[in-house]
């Protein structure tokens, strides 16, 4: 078994995350919404969940928060049973879910004291700023949220959730109400923080091009119901990717068209049930297995599926 930089042990850090056998079924619902739900996160990788409304992403994401149960199943992260909300889990939701009465600053102070209840009032300060400089908010540092517009109040949300330091961050459609300007400006933010910081990350999206330039892996749901992860894509792209460049790039097109050919044509024929409980890894347009992901039963996946 490798060990990391870190001085981790390689099976550990592969599997951070662990999702197995997941599924929920409302009180009412004549199936599951979801089932056999599988997959892994490795630590310091950035994973979006992509798939049509109503398969249960959000479901899901809140089951990984701790802020609902499944029905079947377990959630593993850092080798403890997820059942009940953490502070060393960041949420953001599409909804920035700021205090109204608390400025800027006093937001996110107020997690940071929740997390670290001991820091004097500097050090919490000191925390605050690093994180609204991270998001260039030093302007709006004492203003409430109604005097944010939406994409400073995202940036707020995000450099809330850093700034707790989180071992792994869930961002529901976090820029799912942005203008695409600004859905652009904040994504190359995110993108520089998760780099810098090597930040876990579990992101839901509906937009294709944003988890190509994000992710490192794309989970692709089935229709449900009893949907399930169909599939996992592995982002074969330059890791130095960045927004302005990434159409330049011929692999750019074949991954984009493998998730447009699967959310037009293959998801629907997946649903009740018919994707496979292990999910393929996928290489679009690529033809080899890297030796770094042959380690398949870390991943809880079967043995590469080519595309064309
Ligand atoms: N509390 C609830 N009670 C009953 N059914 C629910 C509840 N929450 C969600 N559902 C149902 O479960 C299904 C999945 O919902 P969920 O919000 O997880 O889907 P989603 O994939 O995130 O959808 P979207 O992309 O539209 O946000 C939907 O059919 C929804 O109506």
């Amino acid at each position: 078994m490798s060990t990391d930089k870190k001085g981790m042990r390689g099976a550990t850090s592969k599997n951070f995350l662990k999702v197995e056998g997941l599924a929920k079924r409302y009180p009412g619902a004549p199936e599951a919404t979801f089932d056999a739900v599988n997959f892994s996160i490795a630590k310091g990788e950035f994973v979006c969940l992509i798939g049509h409304s109503g398969c249960g992403k959000t479901t899901i994401l809140n089951v990984l928060a701790g802020l609902e149960s499944a029905t079947e199943g377990v959630v593993i992260m850092n080798g403890r049973e997820v059942s009940a909300p953490s502070l060393e889990r960041g949420v953001v939701f599409q909804g920035h879910a700021l205090m109204p009465w608390l400025t800027v600053r006093q937001n996110i102070a107020f997690a940071i004291k929740s997390k670290w209840p001991e820091w004097n009032a500097a050090k919490v300060q000191e925390q605050v700023m690093k994180y609204v400089s991270l998001v260039g908010l030093q302007p709006a540092l004492d203003k409430k949220p109604s005097q944010l517009s939406g994409g400073m109040k995202q940036r707020v949300g995000i450099a809330r959730a850093f700034a707790i330091e989180p071992k792994m961050l869930l961002l529901d459609e976090p820029f799912g109400a942005l203008d695409a300007l600004t859905r652009g400006t904040i994504q190359d933010e995110l993108l520089k923080i998760c780099r810098e910081t090597q930040q876990t990350v579990f992101m839901i999206t509906h937009d294709v091009d944003e988890a190509i330039l994000l992710s490192d892996k794309v989970l692709l749901m089935s229709n449900g119901p009893r949907a399930r992860v169909a599939e996992i894509v592995v982002n074969t792209m330059s890791k130095n990717r960045e927004r302005t460049s990434l159409h330049h790039d011929p692999q750019y097109y074949k991954i984009r068209n493998h998730f447009v050919d699967y959310l037009v044509s293959r998801s629907k024929d997946l649903s009740h049930g018919r994707a496979p409980e292990h999910p393929p890894l996928v290489y679009p347009g690529l033809d080899y297995q890297s030796p770094e992901e042959s380690a398949v039963d870390d991943l809880s996946v079967v043995p590469i599926h080519k595309t064309a």
